[in-house]
């Protein structure tokens, strides 16, 4: 793998409170890597450090090879950064500021022309260049900032819950620009939202009262939990006492005249002990299947609600 972001003993202290503790973690090139946690768990702290706003207490961040400690300059011309509320001058048209942002990446005059096309038209937003910013949507101011993280073509870009305050079409937009963005460039991504990291993230890191608490796939993620419920579908089930008296069952709820929900504690072959007790008993037993644990879950069991 190419190391794009490594993050080693990272550690940062406000006043007298750690508000992130020990974080390390390596990510390489390519995909959309999510940063969850809920509010306060550290992710903003994590993210102003890795682009450089905040200096850390403790550890280093290294990108692209290059040590932000030792080189912030050249460090930073490997980053784009899109804060939660985007660096917008809102009296500027789209490619005066487009523009400017190009030439504070220090990106050479005589190509800036042709980058801040290129970039208008990757994010959607050629027609708008002479708009004032302050005449765009939401959605378009947003496109607007993306474009800006993007223009000097960095090897990793950092966005800090990119789709908060959007309405639902322009989530929708700016998840399709991310997913053709993060083909290109290495995407960080942060978020409270379960749902989004599901959607976009290929690999996930989780902070929880400043530490990591997960870092893995998205498929490792999901699979965290162990299934602690079955759904069955039985012809002729017996009374819910019936099923419960089987060992290691906690708790069956009926959804319907044939369908319910059993609880159970250890190990999932006790799938076998019901088909066992159905034709035993002939409760017609027609479907069984494992329930998998649903994100919120996983998300609670690691964050500890
Ligand atoms: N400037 C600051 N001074 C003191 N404490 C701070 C400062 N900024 C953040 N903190 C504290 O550091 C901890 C981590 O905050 P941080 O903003 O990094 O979390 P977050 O995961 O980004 O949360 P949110 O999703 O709410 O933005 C919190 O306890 C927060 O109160």
């Amino acid at each position: 793998m190419t190391t794009i972001l490594k993050v080693e003993n990272l550690s940062h202290r406000y006043s007298s409170a750690w508000a992130i503790r020990d974080i390390n973690f390596e990510i390489g090139q390519h995909g959309v890597i999510g940063l969850l946690g809920s509010n306060g768990a550290g992710k903003s702290t994590t993210m102003n450090i890795i682009c450089g706003v905040l200096n850390q207490t403790e550890g280093n961040v290294i990108i692209n090879g290059i040590n932000k400690k030792d080189n912030p300059r050249l460090a930073k011309t490997q980053l784009g950064f899109l804060p939660q509320t985007p660096p917008l001058y809102t009296d500027f048209t789209v490619s005066e500021y487009l523009t400017y942002t190009a030439d504070l990446r220090f990106m050479d005059k005589k190509l800036i022309k042709k980058a801040v096309a290129e970039v208008m038209d990757k994010t959607g937003i050629s027609h708008f260049s002479s708009r004032l910013i302050k005449n765009l949507s939401g959605g378009y101011r947003q496109r607007v900032g993306i474009a800006q993280a993007i223009i000097h073509k960095p090897k990793l870009v950092i966005m800090d819950e990119p789709t908060n305050g959007l309405d639902p079409n322009q989530v929708i937009e700016a998840r399709k620009l991310i997913r053709e963005i993060a083909l290109d460039h290495t995407v960080l991504l942060s978020s409270h939202v379960l749902s989004e990291i599901n959607l976009l993230c290929r690999d996930i890191i989780m902070i929880e009262g400043g530490r990591i608490v997960f870092s893995d796939t998205m498929d490792a993620f999901n699979n965290y939990a162990q299934p602690k419920s079955i759904l069955a579908v039985m012809d002729s089930p017996p009374p819910a006492a019936a099923i419960q008296s089987i060992q290691n069952v906690t708790k069956v709820e009926f959804l319907s005249d044939k369908q319910c929900r059993i609880w159970f504690t250890g190990s999932s072959d006790i799938t076998q002990t019901i088909i066992a007790a159905s034709m035993q008993q002939d409760w017609k037993l027609k479907e069984i299947s494992l329930e998998k644990s649903l994100l919120d879950d996983v998300f609670k069991q690691l964050s500890g609600f």
